[in-house]
């Protein structure tokens, strides 16, 4: 955990003009036109800086650049003419020092693999993603490490309560940025802070990326209570107790628990089982309907990062010996060897009276 910003404090920020950086001054790529990478080059450019933002499709380039709009994934939302999309990723990266990467956890080995060799000398990587890879069961930040060969202190993360579509409506809200490298934590923090979108930063990479994986497991078990029609005792039930879990497992895996009661564990958690904005909720709450997983999969258009997550996680709890109770029965659920309905009272391991409440 850091000794120097606890993720839990505030930090006071240089302006723009005390450290000298002219807004627009670092080069800022943003990869990943949909919902949360739009609204970061939002946020972005919201602070006052030029940012790029790499999209796939040369239609979604023209609305964004023409009309300041991205319907399929903000409807409603009026974008900054700061914003410049472009499907041009070789010439984009190549001239960027912070390259954010917004894309679904399973593609970001691949595309990482895409414009790595684009990338200037000193360019630095940050993920705004909440997945494990399936086929590694690695975090987005070890992802990069392996792929781009970038030393701890050239990665960063960035998590919390962060639904897309509140920030992109201007809803004041924080995030989390942490990276092994101090400098690195705040000139990240510097880009993305607005008027109405404050950063904080830590050390603790492991806490910070772990809470935004975990949280999302247990908002698809909020959901599926919510589609089997529980009301708010067995949600707050899986909730605490889905708290305590996640909050041992990430211990065990190196994590500091004080992250896992900030922005990125518990305010995430809060966040992302609360809102109906939820893709991973949304992805809970149809399996609770009596949707199957394959079923689930083909209804939403856009990433519940969760449903790839869960396999990873019980692999990496059962090789430290984490009990996950809740997370094994969603993990039975989306298997269907467990009915929705059943979910709810199996908050523990055993059959001996659960201690420690
Ligand atoms: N939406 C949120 O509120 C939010 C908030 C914080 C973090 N996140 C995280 O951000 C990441 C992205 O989520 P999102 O909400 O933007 O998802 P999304 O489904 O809205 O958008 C994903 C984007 O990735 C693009 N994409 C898909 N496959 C690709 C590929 N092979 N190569 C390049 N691009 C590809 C899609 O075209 C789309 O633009 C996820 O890990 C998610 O957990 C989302
Ligand atoms: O829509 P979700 O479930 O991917 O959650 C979005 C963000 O991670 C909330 O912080």
């Amino acid at each position: 955990m850091s000794e120097w910003y606890p993720a839990t404090s505030p930090i006071t920020l240089p302006t723009l003009a005390d450290n000298g950086a002219e807004p627009g001054g670092e080069r800022i790529v943003v990869i990943g036109g949909g919902n949360w990478g739009t609204t970061f080059a939002k946020i972005v450019a919201d602070g006052g800086r030029n940012v790029t933002l790499v999209v796939r499709r040369p239609e979604v380039v023209d609305e964004i650049n023409e009309a300041h709009r991205n319907t399929t994934y903000l409807p409603g939302i009026n974008l900054p003419s700061r914003i410049h999309a472009t499907c041009d990723l070789a010439a984009s990266v190549a001239s960027a020092d912070l390259i954010f990467l917004s894309v679904p956890a399973q593609t970001a080995r691949e595309n990482i693999e895409e414009f790595r060799p684009f990338m200037t000398a000193d360019a630095s990587i940050i993920s705004l993603m909440k997945g494990m890879e399936r086929s590694t069961g690695k975090r987005m930040s070890e992802v990069i490490s392996d792929v781009s060969g970038l030393g701890a202190d050239r990665i960063a993360v960035a998590s919390g309560p962060n639904i897309a579509l509140e920030i992109a409506r201007g809803e004041p809200t924080a995030i989390v940025v942490a990276s092994e490298s101090e400098q690195l934590a705040v000139r990240v923090a510097q880009v993305a802070r607005n008027s109405y979108l404050r950063s904080f930063v830590n050390q603790d990479v492991v806490g910070t990326e772990f809470g935004g994986v975990l949280k999302n497991l247990i908002a698809i078990a909020i959901g599926i209570s919510d589609g089997v029609g529980y009301g708010e005792n067995t949600k707050a039930s899986i909730m605490t107790r889905g708290l305590a879990e996640i909050t041992d497992f990430a211990v065990a895996m190196g994590a500091s628990r004080e992250t896992m009661m900030g922005l990125a564990g518990l305010g995430d958690l809060i966040a992302t089982c609360m809102s109906p904005l939820s893709r991973n909720f949304t992805a809970g709450r149809l399996l609770g309907q009596g949707y199957s997983y394959q079923d689930v999969n083909s209804r939403m258009e856009q990433t519940a990062e969760g449903l790839r997550s869960v396999e990873s996680i019980l692999l990496l709890a059962n090789q430290h010996s984490v009990p996950m109770p809740i997370v094994q029965q969603i993990n039975d659920v989306l298997d269907g060897k467990m009915s929705p309905t059943d979910l709810a009272p199996h908050l523990a391991t055993d059959n001996e009276i659960p201690r420690g409440e």
